[in-house]
């Protein structure tokens, strides 16, 4: 058996042509949404995906603000930058680039967000509502790669209903929210999360119908892993040489060999990085739609 291929470049395209008409709506009633970034210093892959970003932002519309600091910046300095973003009312929404270098305090700078203008859903308040709502419409920013995900998965016609789900790793944007999406009413998975202290990652990993890989190890699931027919989501990403060229290259959490066992598995690159891209275009067209639409409550009825 081979896989079926979650194609998240096609998906983030599809979702991209439909924000570009949401923007123009937006744009045609004087609105501008515009997302910021707070980039520091030049790790490589901050650099490339902040550039990413911006790059997808100029493809629908969207104006693109940039506040790049060095390495050197200290705590205050980045969060003057935050409070710069929350204060320009052209910046909609924006995002704090992670990892920030070492000696800087995160969650005070992720708590310092404008939540409204939170284009990555990791605010507290924001992913605290996430926890308090388990069937209500939610109209705040979700954390970007898990709805990215719950998104391909659905495009792909893949019903996650009843299904159980493992997740390897409990980072801030995947592991430690994923599972709040998964299991509001609307979707009904069951959700188990492993990490570095789970006592038997591969007999979990043997039962899971859908695998979500955010341990950010090189080639961490392999075929004996992985029960025949999952659903397979490469979500990490590291870096390593090439030893025959001595370049950097990406790879994923996902052994490719997978493909031969698994039912659909999302390739890495296109899978679930473009999808996450795409998804922080969505929250940022959703907050600059929901400022117009409280600008317009205000000064109308
Ligand atoms: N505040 C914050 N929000 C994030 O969402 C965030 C972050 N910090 N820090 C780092 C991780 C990683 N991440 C990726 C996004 C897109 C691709 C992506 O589009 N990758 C392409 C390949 C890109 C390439 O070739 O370099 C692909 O998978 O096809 C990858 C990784 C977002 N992150």
């Amino acid at each position: 058996m081979t896989a079926q291929i979650l194609d998240g470049k096609a998906t983030a395209a599809a979702i991209k042509s439909e924000l570009a008409e949401r923007v123009s709506a937006l744009t045609a009633q004087g609105v501008t949404p515009g997302l910021g970034t707070v980039l520091v210093g030049q790790d490589p892959g901050s650099v490339s995906y902040v550039g990413g970003k911006h790059r997808d932002c100029a493809e629908v519309g969207i104006a693109s603000i940039r506040e790049d600091l060095p390495e050197t910046a200290s705590q205050a300095d980045v969060e003057a930058a935050v409070d710069r973003l929350n204060a320009d009312p052209a910046c909609t929404g924006y995002i704090v680039q992670l990892p920030l270098p070492k000696g800087i305090d995160t969650n005070a700078v992720l708590e310092r967000i404008d939540p409204a203008k939170d284009a990555d859903g990791l605010h507290p308040t924001n992913l605290g509502r996430l926890v308090l709502r388990v069937s209500e419409e939610i109209t705040s920013p979700l954390p970007c790669t898990p709805a990215g995900i719950v998104e391909l998965v659905q495009r792909h016609g893949i019903d996650l209903a009843g299904k159980d789900v493992v997740v390897l790793g409990r980072g801030t944007t995947v592991g430690r929210s994923i599972g709040l999406l998964l299991t509001r009413k609307d979707i009904n998975a069951t959700v188990t999360l492993t990490h570095t202290g789970t006592r038997d990652v591969a007999a979990h990993l043997r039962n899971a119908d859908v695998v979500v890989a955010a341990a950010g190890v090189p080639g961490f699931v392999t075929p004996e892993h992985v029960k025949p027919g999952a659903v397979v989501l490469d979500v990490g990403v590291s870096r390593v040489l090439d030893p025959e060229t001595g370049k950097a290259r990406l790879r994923g959490d996902v052994d490719p060999a997978v493909a031969d066992v698994a039912s659909w598995i999302s390739p890495n690159p296109g899978g679930v990085g473009p999808m996450t891209r795409a998804m922080l275009l969505a929250n940022v067209v959703d907050t600059a739609e929901r400022a117009a639409a409280a600008a317009t409550t205000v000064g109308g009825v």
